[in-house]
């Protein structure tokens, strides 16, 4: 991570709540609350993970602090700059600062357009580049994310899904962004394919000096890339620790249980998997106070009743527990 840490982005107490819709009027009847209170300082430069159960709002929150969804609260400051309320054209300077990496490039592709053609589309919309210069950069792009000339006029079917990966990061990275937020991004690759994609995000960030949102359910490859992890549980955050610290000694019990699943080879360093009792409710009708309290070994009364605050409990090392 670079030097400082200088805020890149801050979060603001982020909430996203999608509508539930029923009956013969099709009137609103509850929300989803995907995003349920979020605030996280992103630093300039590091990975910042974001882990929890499938379900638990982790790509909605990326979604909706790269503005493609609409805020239902909170505040998004970008260098310094309150974002949140822009309208389309106001956001634009600060679309081309961010860029998302998705699980499945070959979603994002059209299979009718070469690889060429879907990075030049890249300078059409965001440049006044000439043809010859967004050519040149296209190709500058494909050897850059580890591919060659030869790719570029090829269509995305013509691809291992490997490649497909380094074309959605060639498409990420062409008009300099800041911020990326990285979204399962090698969830659907084969184990030595997903060394290799880690290794080029990696490089890229050093030497474009990026800043990673890194939502992942991987909880290995988010030991081996992020600098802090936050973990989710129903669109709120539960816990936030630089990387060493959450692994070694995660405080609350649900990253403790999270956690416990990784198979620890390390001697030692024996860890029971602890096995959450109950169904993880519904973002529809979170439970209240903690979250987490139907689920928790070590809830008290008061856990139903309060939501926990959140609170730092060493340097850097954030929870919301009452009992920890
Ligand atoms: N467009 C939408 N409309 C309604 N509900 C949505 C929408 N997008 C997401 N949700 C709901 O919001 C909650 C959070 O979803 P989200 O995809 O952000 O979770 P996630 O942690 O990224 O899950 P996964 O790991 O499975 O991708 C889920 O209950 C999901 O069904």
């Amino acid at each position: 991570m670079a030097g400082s840490a200088q805020v890149l982005y801050s979060v603001k107490g982020v909430k996203k709540y999608y509508p539930v819709k029923g009956g013969i009027l099709r009137r609103i009847k509850n929300h989803v609350k995907a995003v349920d209170g979020i605030s996280v300082d992103i630093l300039k430069g590091e990975t910042l993970g974001v882990v929890g159960e499938s379900g638990c709002g982790k790509s909605t929150l990326g979604r909706t602090i790269l503005g493609l969804e609409q805020l239902t609260e909170g505040n998004l400051v970008y260098n310094g700059t309150n974002i949140s309320g822009y309208s389309k054209k106001e956001l634009k300077p600060f679309k081309k600062e961010m860029q998302m990496i998705f699980q499945d490039p070959y979603a994002s592709l059209n299979p009718k357009q070469t690889v060429g053609e879907a990075l030049e589309e890249v300078f059409i919309i965001h440049t006044n580049l000439s043809g010859k210069e967004r050519r040149e950069n296209a190709i500058r792009l494909l050897k850059e994310v580890g591919l060659t000339e030869e790719h570029f006029d090829r269509y995305p079917h013509e691809f291992s899904g490997g490649q497909r990966q380094r074309i959605g990061i060639a498409r990420a990275i062409a008009i300099n962004p800041s911020f990326i937020v990285c979204d399962e991004p090698v969830s659907a690759l084969d184990v030595s394919v997903q060394a290799q994609v880690i290794k080029l995000l990696q490089d890229l960030q050093k030497k474009h000096e990026l800043t990673y949102l890194f939502v992942s359910h991987d909880l290995g490859v988010v030991r081996h890339l992020c600098n802090r992890v936050l973990v989710m549980y129903l669109g709120q955050m539960v816990e936030l620790a630089p990387v060493d610290r959450l692994y070694e000694n995660p405080v609350h019990p649900y990253t403790e249980a999270l956690l416990s699943s990784i198979p620890r080879p390390v001697v030692g360093a024996k860890r029971d998997r602890i096995r959450l009792q109950g169904d993880l409710p519904s973002p529809a009708n979170p439970p209240t106070g903690c979250p987490f309290h139907t689920r928790c070994p070590i809830a008290k009364d008061h856990c139903a009743a309060e939501r926990p605050e959140w609170r730092e409990i060493e340097e850097g090392h954030y929870i919301a527990c009452h009992e920890r």
